[in-house]
Parts: structure tokens; sequence; C-alpha cells
């Protein structure tokens, strides 16, 4: 089977300022790629490239098998942006129509709301336990309900490859550490690859299978094992900053 995502040789920037030099690496299907890194070292960046949000200046993207040029299945693709950025609360919408939405997105048109797509929605928002809810307005809900609302509409397409820029930075520990099982979830029951920006340095080691490690540049790529054992991620980070990304608990 062809790998989740292959980058090669990637640099990307805005006007003056270089955000990504040279970057590659490759994760299978399956996969829960950690990306950490000070900031402003291209993290953001970088998954706004893939999803092709912000041009490329050179290299190479390939998601699902296909060339980031031809790919047009985004419905095979969840993405949670940073925070809550895109979220305007006053958005006059339900629960029910927040997740609705995400269905509709990979539609043509005709855009039809079908039987299996309500069965998509219910199961959803039974599994993200947010059933209860679905007819109150997003606008009235706690920052931690609304960002639960926001991964059911990006799961509810069930997608293979689940795209996720720092989603927990607006929740208390508690919600925080549910969500973080939701995707883990999502990610070892229904075998999603998923790719997540972070700076939960400390949490990360506990979900993710691989670790990236940026900036700008790639500093370090591969599985908890290799980073835990490499010298010189204990050279670069000295022996403390690589035990506090290595403690599993
Ligand atoms: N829209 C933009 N226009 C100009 N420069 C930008 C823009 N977005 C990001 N940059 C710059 O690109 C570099 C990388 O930014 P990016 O947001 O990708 O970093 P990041 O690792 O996600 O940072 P953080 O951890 O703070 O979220 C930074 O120097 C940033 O100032």
């Amino acid at each position: 089977m062809s790998p989740a995502l292959k980058i090669s040789g990637l640099t990307a920037g805005y006007h003056g300022t270089e955000a990504l030099r040279d970057v590659s690496f490759q994760l299978d299907r399956g996969q829960y790629l950690g990306i950490v890194g000070p900031n402003g070292s291209g993290k953001s960046t970088l998954i706004k490239v893939i999803l092709g949000l912000v041009p490329a200046r050179g290299g190479e993207i390939t998601i699902l098998g296909t060339p980031r040029e031809r790919f047009r299945s985004w419905d095979r693709i969840g993405y949670l942006p940073q925070g809550l950025q895109f979220f305007n609360p006053h958005f006059p919408a339900t629960v029910d129509e927040v997740v609705r939405l995400g269905r509709l997105a990979g539609k043509r048109f005709p855009k039809r709301f079908t039987a299996e797509d309500a069965t998509a929605v219910n199961r959803t928002l039974e599994w993200m336990g947010i059933a209860d809810i679905r007819s109150k307005m997003i606008g009235d809900l706690s920052g931690g309900l609304r960002q639960r609302v926001l991964l059911a509409r990006a799961l509810v397409n069930d997608p293979e490859l689940l795209v996720m820029d720092e989603p927990t930075t607006a929740l208390d520990p508690e919600t925080r550490e549910t969500f973080y099982q939701l995707i883990y979830e999502m990610n070892q029951k229904h075998k999603a690859t998923v790719l997540l920006v972070t700076h939960d340095t400390a949490t990360i080691g506990k979900y993710a299978s691989h670790l990236l490690y940026l900036d700008k540049r790639v500093i370090f790529f591969g599985d908890f094992d290799a980073f835990c054992n490499s010298t010189d991620m204990t050279e670069f980070f000295g022996a403390h900053g690589q035990h506090l990304v290595c403690h599993r608990h």
C-alpha cells in the first residue's frame, strides 16, 4: 500500500521569510506523527503546505498515493485548524448542523444529505459523546465542547488522514486528556493516520508512534524509541530535554 504521506525536499516561505528548508519524511498508513518544535519553526506552515493552503517553493508531496497537485479527495482527510482561529462564535448553527457540514464538504453539486449521511452524523455524535447536545447552538458551548464538535466534524467522513494543528491549546488538562484519547482511538480502531502539531511534548510520547522535530529543517524524524536512544538527540536537547519527551505517563 502507498504511504499515507511522502514529502521530499520541501521548501516554503513567505515574502522574505524562509519557513521550511529541504524537509523530507514519509509516514505509512496507521502511523501517528507528533510534530514538535519551537515557535516559528514552520510546523503550521508544513500542515498548510500539505493541505494546499500555502504554496510550496520546491519539493514534492504525495498524499495517499497521489501527487499533491492532482489530489482532490479532500473528504478522505480530516482537518482541525489551530485553536479556534477560524471559528466565529456567532455562527448561527447547531451542533448537528456543524457536523453535517463536514459531511457535505466532500460532496459535489447537488449536495444532497442522504440517509447514509444521517447515519454517519449520528454515529459520530454518539462516539464523541455530544449526541445529547446536538440541538444546542455551537456559540453557547464551552471551549472544550466546541472543540469536540469541531473534531466530530473532522471525523464524520471517517478520514484516512487526520491533520490537527495544536487542537488542545484552549482545553483544561482533563478535557485535553479526553481529546487525546479520542484521537488515539481513531488511530488504533479506525487505523487513521494522524498528524498532530503540538507544544505538548510531555504528553505526545504517550500516544504518537513517530516524532518529527522541526526547526525549519528536520532535526529528528523517526519512531519514539529511535528518538529516545539517539545520542545525537541527547547532545541536541540535553538528557533532561530528551527525557521530558520520552517518559510516557
Ligand atoms: N502568513 C504569514 N505571512 C508571513 N510570515 C508568516 C506567515 N505565517 C507564518 N509566517 C512566518 O513563518 C515562520 C514559520 O511560522 P509557523 O507559523 O509555520 O511556525 P510554527 O512552528 O507553527 O509556530 P508556533 O509554534 O508559534 O505556532 C515564522 O517565522 C512566521 O513568522
